[in-house]
This record gives structure tokens, sequence and C-alpha cells, in this order.
């Protein structure tokens, strides 16, 4: 039965007008019910690299501006199947490139919770606020990226959950900027096929949702094999997964948790204090907690900005003006079209990881970067194989039973920053900022952003070995549940 589900647009218009985190809002959401699903009528926004409705699909790019795709995503295909009504599709940081959804065609996305926080704070009562908006102007908050448009969906209540994707952090940063739960399955588990590349070997669909509960429920429904994509983990690995983690019977009661000492270095005050906070109290709930060693993980960065550009690189050759897509119209002397269309297609962000990632596959480069980064990650991968007690497998390691079950660290080195003060970070700074994401997106593991009670938003992430999704969202359910 199809019908036309009551979806709130004036609610939906007033938080766009405010937040700015859609590239388009569907009027009316024709959808065909599932009264078997409990996705059935749940409201839900799709990140604008995932193709398949009507509008088009953007990825926040002048590229793309009016490219409307013939693929339906897997993913939005299985949504739709199971009667979950999309209400629009979220603005992203270009391509995915960001971390501060300022890199937009479309601009910069506003941070919804820090708006709420910041009236809660005010000396002004709720009244005085809501009668005067416009008068009391606080500075605005960066919702973070790239996804800053989903997580601002969630979180301003007009959506149930948002899809998003998550490539070093893409997913979990702007959910801890705007208090709501980031899942980053392991990759392999969603389906990317669909959904357009960035780096095809970090890029995975991830889930926002404002409870742990919804975000299982939505990866339990998602979780499958799809074999028009060729990264999706294999029907006999899934079902090695599950055997394990069935003969390991594992409960929750006294959780074997590790708490990496690298990422320890330049988390704020606020960001320790909460961290602290919860490492104290899940010690106090009987749990036993150990520092962990991960060495190779100081190499992260430099690492995940080698490889993941030169990726891109590849992936966005094909914008060129000729097939689909942006088309210059300058008369250049030149009769090179595509130089004119990539220079006025592209944004600045985009350009230079371009530029970047060609470097890097150079001649020149290919063994001191590119091979030498490939290295590194290697390496960071064989850190959480020692540290977990779950086997990865992938490479079938062998856990020792002093292994962890969990690690829990800071999403975010500080609370969400400022537009402006977004805008005056250098693009090093701003790369710097996914510390403490990239780790586990070099390594492919299911990893859990969950919102702190804190006046100000932040997360903390809760990561597993490779496959280990169902103990990750156990767990974060768990701490979301006795916070
Ligand atoms: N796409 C992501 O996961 C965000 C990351 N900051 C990047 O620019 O690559």
């Amino acid at each position: 039965m199809s019908s036309f589900p009551r979806i709130n647009i004036p609610k939906v218009l007033e938080a766009q007008a405010k937040y700015n985190m859609f590239t388009c809002v569907r009027p009316v959401a024709m959808h065909i019910e599932n009264p078997h699903s409990l996705l059935n009528m749940k409201l839900c926004a799709i990140k604008d690299n995932i193709c398949g409705i009507p509008e088009p699909t953007t990825c926040g790019s002048k590229m793309l501006k009016n490219y409307r795709s013939p693929f339906k995503a897997t993913v939005l295909d299985m949504l739709e199947n199971y009667g979950t009504v999309i209400v629009g599709k979220t603005n992203m940081d270009e391509f995915g490139m960001g971390s501060t959804n300022t890199n937009s065609a479309f601009g910069p996305v506003y941070n919804p919770s820090f708006d709420k926080t910041q009236k809660k704070l005010s000396k002004y009562t709720l009244s005085e606020l809501q009668d005067n908006e416009e008068t009391y102007d606080f500075p605005k908050h960066i919702a973070g990226g790239s996804s800053g448009g989903s997580a601002a969906a969630v979180a301003s209540n007009v959506v149930d959950f948002a899809l998003g994707t998550d490539t070093g952090g893409s997913v979990r940063l702007p959910a801890s900027y705007c208090g709501v739960v980031g899942f980053k399955p392991t990759y392999g588990r969603l389906s990317r096929w669909g959904v357009i590349q960035y780096a095809q070997s970090f890029d995975t669909v991830g889930i926002l949702a404002r409870d742990v509960d919804t975000s299982k429920l939505v990866f339990d429904y998602l979780n499958e094999f799809d074999e028009k994509d060729p990264t999706s983990l294999l029907p006999p690995l899934r079902k090695r997964i599950d055997e394990l983690a069935e003969s390991r019977n594992k409960g929750l009661q006294k959780l074997r948790i590790g708490i990496p000492k690298q990422l320890n270095l330049d988390v704020d005050s606020k960001v320790r204090e909460s961290w602290i906070k919860l490492i104290s109290q899940l010690f106090e709930q009987d749990h036993d907690i150990y520092p962990v060693d991960l060495p190779s993980i100081e190499h992260s960065i430099p690492s995940y900005y080698t490889l993941v550009p030169s990726e891109a690189a590849s992936n966005l050759a094909r914008y060129d003006g000729i097939r689909y897509g942006y088309r210059s119209e300058s008369d250049s002397k030149d009769d090179v079209l595509f130089a004119p269309t990539r220079d006025q297609g592209f944004g600045e962000e985009v350009k230079r990881r371009v530029l970047i990632g060609n470097f890097n596959l150079s001649h020149e480069a290919y063994i001191s970067h590119y091979l030498k980064a490939q290295n590194l990650r290697h390496q960071i991968k064989l850190d959480f194989d020692k540290v977990f007690r779950f086997p990865n497998v992938l490479t079938s390691s062998q856990p020792t039973s002093e292994g962890m079950d969990i690690l829990i660290a800071p999403t975010s080195l500080s609370t969400a920053p400022t537009v402006e003060e977004a805008n005056s970070m250098t693009p090093l700074e701003v790369f710097v900022n996914d510390a403490l994401t990239v780790p586990s997106s070099l390594a492919g593991l299911p990893t859990c952003s969950i919102p702190m009670k804190t006046p100000e938003p932040i997360g903390m992430q809760v990561i597993g070995q490779f496959g280990d999704d169902n103990l990750v969202l156990n767990a974060s359910r768990l701490i979301q549940q006795s916070m």
C-alpha cells in the first residue's frame, strides 16, 4: 500500500532555514508501507552522496549540482522496501572532504545542539529567547563533517535517523559535535553500491540516530551481503564472525576495556574530564580497565592523508565535463575542456586533495609516500590485532585471553568550534582534527560515538575488533543507558 505520510513540513523547513542541513527537502514523500518492518514510517535523511531519489545527488559540489543518477544505492533501496520515509538529502563537505562541513557548495551546516546549549546556559529565560530570537546573537558553531547535514537533521529532531558515510570520521565527528550517536560499522558490512566514491578502501556507510537502539535497529536491517558491491563482506566470512561471536558468548557484565595510551595526547580539558568520568563510571560498574599500547597509530594522520587523497584523485578523474556533471562554458583558447571545468566545478579543498593525491601516485613519490603509507596502515592493523581478544577474521590473528573486548577513546579533540574558528584553521589543522577517528578507519574497525551527558556535546568512541559490530553496539547501548 502506498501513502503520503505526514511529515511536519513547516518544522523541517524551519530547521532547514536555521541550520542548512539539507541540499533538498522532499515536500511530499510518496512511500510504500511495509507493516512487517520496524522501520515502517520512520523518517530518515540521506547524505547527498548516496544515489537514487528523483532529486539530484550532488556530493555537496557545484560539479554535480544537477546530476540525477540512474542508479539507486542498495542501502536506499533497502530502506524504502522496509517502509522508511526519505525526508531529504543532507548537506556535506564536498565529496566528503573535510571535518567542518564548511566545504560545501550549499554553504555551511550549523550545529543545532550547540544552539540549544548556548541558549540554555545564557542568562535569558526561555520565553525571552523565543520572543526575540533574532536579537540574541550567539556565535554559530559548526556541525562537523563531512556528514554534518545528517547529524544536524537528527539533532534537530526532524528525522528519526540519517545515513552518512565515514571515510576517516565523517559520521562520528559530526555526531560528537552535535550530541548524537554515530555508528561506523566494520568496513564491508553495509553495501557501498550506489554511494559515490571518495576513497573506496575506507568509505563506509554509517548511521546517525539519537539513541543506540535505533542505530542497532537500522544496522540489523541493512547488514547484508550485496553481490553488486565488490567490497561487501562475503557470506562465509559473515558466518565465521557470527560463529566466533556465539562461541565466545560474551555477556556485558564484565568487559575488558582498553584505553589507548597514544590517544591521550592533545585532547582539551573538557574532553579529557568527560573521558576520565566515563572510565571511572565503567570501573565502578565492575568492568576491567587497562591501558593499551598502539604505537603505530601515531602515524595515522600521515598515512590516512597520503592514501585517501591518492584514491580520491583517481576517483575524481571522471569529472571532466564530458560524460556528466558541470561543464565549463569558458571559451578559452585552450582546446582542453577539462581544465577550466575542474577549476570552476571543484572547491578549494577538493583541488588541494586531487593535487596531493596525484603527486603521491607519481613516479617521484610512489615509493617514498604511497607505499610507505600502505605499510604504516598495515602496522596499524597489526597493532589493533594485538590488543583485541576477538580474532580478526581477515588476518586470522591469534588473540590471547588477556585481550580487550572494546577500546574507549574520545571522538574529537575538542567540542565544536565556531564557524569563525573553523574558517581560520589551516588545512593542516583541519587534518589533525581527525587524529582520534582515523585509526579505526585505517583498520576498518566498527566504532560508535556516543554522546556524553555534558553541557556542550562531547562524544566518546567504542572501538571493536573487525566484524565485532554487535559487541560494539551492545556495549554502546549499555554505556548510553547507564549514564
Ligand atoms: N570523509 C571523512 O571521513 C572526513 C575526513 N575528515 C576527510 O576529510 O577525509
